[in-house]
């Protein structure tokens, strides 16, 4: 791939008023305030980012660049202290149930059975029990863990309880599914076969999805588009669409246009850690 077709990757987030947008990120400014300082920590300085219906976006970046401090505050969690963050149009104030995020450690409820925990959250959100069963049932069918409904968390594999993480993520139907390096805790071979799991169950559902990750193959392997961010405090440093139709395999992996975008990728973020 030409570097002057990557140079045509927007750079810049220039979507804001398109139609379909799920969510929409102006100029989001996030602060820490540092008790044992008594001041203001700049974790994400301006990020501008709209992701479309459907869409999946990865972020990549260098260490503490504002990945999670950024998705943190997409999914409520944090308050931004600058800019605009909304969802379908509505400004994001704190958690909701249009909103659904799964982190890297499962952390499931251990006294409760699988099943039990896909439909924990559903039932805070008001979902009468029987329905919430029978929702949590399809996801966990969805996750290929059919069968394993009523065993306990510490019977499963780590592989398969982030699978549990995702169906209780997937259950509440979010508008948005945010992914904090899911499979980062994961062996290498488990975290492949997750990847392909991931993209599986997003074919059958396309689920608009912010994911982060510290890893690119995964990024592009999974993306329409790879943001990655500057240094930090948080900016977007470039913005790369990842041309391979779907759905997508393994074999996309040895691509020559697949090893040129991670060459590309690394070599913007050899560029921030040079800087
Ligand atoms: N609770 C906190 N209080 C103060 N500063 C924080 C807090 N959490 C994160 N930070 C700082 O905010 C910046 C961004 O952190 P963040 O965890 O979002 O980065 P990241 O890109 O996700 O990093 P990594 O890739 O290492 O997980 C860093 O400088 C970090 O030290």
């Amino acid at each position: 791939m030409a570097q002057n077709s990557l140079a045509s990757a927007v750079t810049t987030e220039r979507r804001l008023d398109a139609a379909k947008n799920k969510l929409i990120a102006n100029r989001v400014q996030i602060e820490y305030f540092v008790k044992r300082t008594g001041e203001y920590h700049l974790a994400v300085e301006d990020i501008t980012l709209t992701i479309a219906e459907n869409e999946f976006v990865c972020i990549v970046g260098p260490s503490g660049c504002g990945k999670s401090t950024f998705l943190s505050a997409v999914a409520g969690l944090l308050k931004h202290s600058g800019g605009n963050l909304s969802l379908d149009g509505k400004p994001i104030t704190g958690p909701c149930k249009d909103l659904s995020v799964v982190f890297q450690s499962a952390a499931l409820l251990p006294w409760r059975t699988i099943i039990r925990n896909v439909t924990y959250g559903i039932e805070l959100w008001g979902v009468p029990k029987k329905e919430a069963l029978e929702r949590a049932k399809k996801m966990i069918s969805l996750v290929g863990l059919s069968g394993y409904e009523q065993r306990y968390p510490h019977e499963l594999s780590g592989g398969m309880q982030q699978r549990v993480n995702l169906a209780r993520a997937l259950v509440a139907d979010p508008q948005l599914l945010l992914l904090d390096e899911p499979f980062a805790a994961l062996d290498a071979q488990t975290r492949e076969m997750m990847q392909h799991e991931l993209l599986r169950i997003w074919q059958e559902n396309k689920k608009t999805a912010l994911f982060i990750t510290h890893q690119i193959n995964e990024a592009i392997y999974l993306a329409d588009r790879v943001v990655v961010l500057s240094k930090g405090p948080g900016r977007i440093k470039e913005i790369i669409p990842i041309d391979f139709p779907r759905p997508r395999d393994e074999t996309i992996k040895r691509d020559p246009k697949f090893l040129e975008y991670e060459d590309r990728i690394w070599a913007l973020i050899k560029e921030e850690s040079n800087e």
